[in-house]
């Protein structure tokens, strides 16, 4: 495996790994790696001749005030884990080779970034949207492979992929990968390592309070009593606030107020302890 933080060096291997009609999968990530991440590393392999896994803490996707300086870091124990499934291309850059002095460009994907996750932290997907296209151009990648875990995010990455036509023009460009869960229903998030070990077993009682919300929904009831009585389930299971507790249209994140047909989803995101937690189902 190739390990990369200067641009020029990546141009040369960018074009070493294409070379020959060979393809190039992309993972986009901030580290600090657990099973969800390498599941999409598996899900690349499937699909592409080789793979680059990108680790960047993204100062602009995070407002002041949120948990940049805490994040974890650990660039060789990720590189460890990548290596041994296979990777071919570790592209780590500086903040300074990402956001050269005078960086001044910003993405912003209108309409899906106002809603939910983009409501309660504001600019936050200009912040993603801006690095997930300027790592597209870097690493010119034929597909690039996100979580469902980060549905928002998955979302809004499709709009501006196609409304930029920053990779082919095929439907399964962007792939999304199922979230992988701990034994007790937890999504692997890197910010569970917020979490003491009371809050960490307080947290497994968002999946189930979710599976039990989408029960009353697939019996025909109607979205706002069962999306109240969810926060209050969220509440009773040790968390401390929930940002939002909604179901949306899968694929435009339109309120939905029963299910009515569409591929629907429920998202929720909640607060234990310093961690902001997310997680969405199908519904
Ligand atoms: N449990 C999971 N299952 C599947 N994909 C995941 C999971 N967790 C993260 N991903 C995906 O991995 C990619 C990189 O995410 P990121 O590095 O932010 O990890 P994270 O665990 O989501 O961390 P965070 O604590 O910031 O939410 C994203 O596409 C994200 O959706
Ligand atoms: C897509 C991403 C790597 C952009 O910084 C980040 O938002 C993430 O890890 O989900
Ligand atoms: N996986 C989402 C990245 C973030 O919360 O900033």
């Amino acid at each position: 495996m190739q390990t990369i933080s200067r641009l020029d060096a990546l141009r040369n291997a960018v074009d070493g790994f294409k070379s020959g009609g060979k393809t190039l999968a992309l993972v986009p990530t901030m580290g600090a790696l657990h099973e969800g991440h390498l599941t999409l590393v598996r899900e690349a392999k499937a699909r592409a001749d080789h793979v680059a896994v990108s680790i960047f803490v993204n100062p602009l996707q995070f407002a002041p005030g949120e948990d940049l300086d805490a994040y974890p870091r650990r660039l060789a124990q990720d590189a460890a884990l990548l290596e041994a499934e296979g990777v071919d291309l570790l592209w780590a850059p500086t903040v300074d080779v990402m956001y050269p002095s005078g960086f001044a460009t910003t993405v912003s994907v209108g309409g899906l970034d106002a809603v939910l996750c983009g409501a309660a932290r504001p600019g936050h997907f200009d912040g993603v949207a801006t690095v997930v296209g300027k790592l597209f151009n870097q690493v010119r990648p034929d597909i690039a492979v996100f979580g469902e875990k980060d549905w928002q995010q998955l979302a809004i990455i499709r709009r501006m992929a196609r409304d930029l036509d920053l990779v082919a023009p095929h439907a399964d460009a962007i792939v999304g990968v199922p979230t992988v869960r701990e034994a007790d229903g937890l999504a692997m998030s890197s910010r569970n390592q917020y979490l003491t070990a009371a809050q960490r077993a307080q947290a497994a009682s968002l999946s189930r309070a979710m599976r039990h919300a989408i029960a009353q929904l697939q019996q025909g009831e109607v979205a706002g009593p069962v999306l109240a009585g969810l926060t209050a389930e969220i509440i009773a299971g040790g968390f401390a606030s929930v940002d939002y507790a909604d179901l949306r249209d899968a694929a435009t994140l339109e309120a939905m107020d029963r299910l009515d047909g569409r591929a629907a989803r429920l998202l929720v995101a909640a607060r234990i302890g310093s961690a902001r937690l997310i997680d969405n189902m199908p519904a």
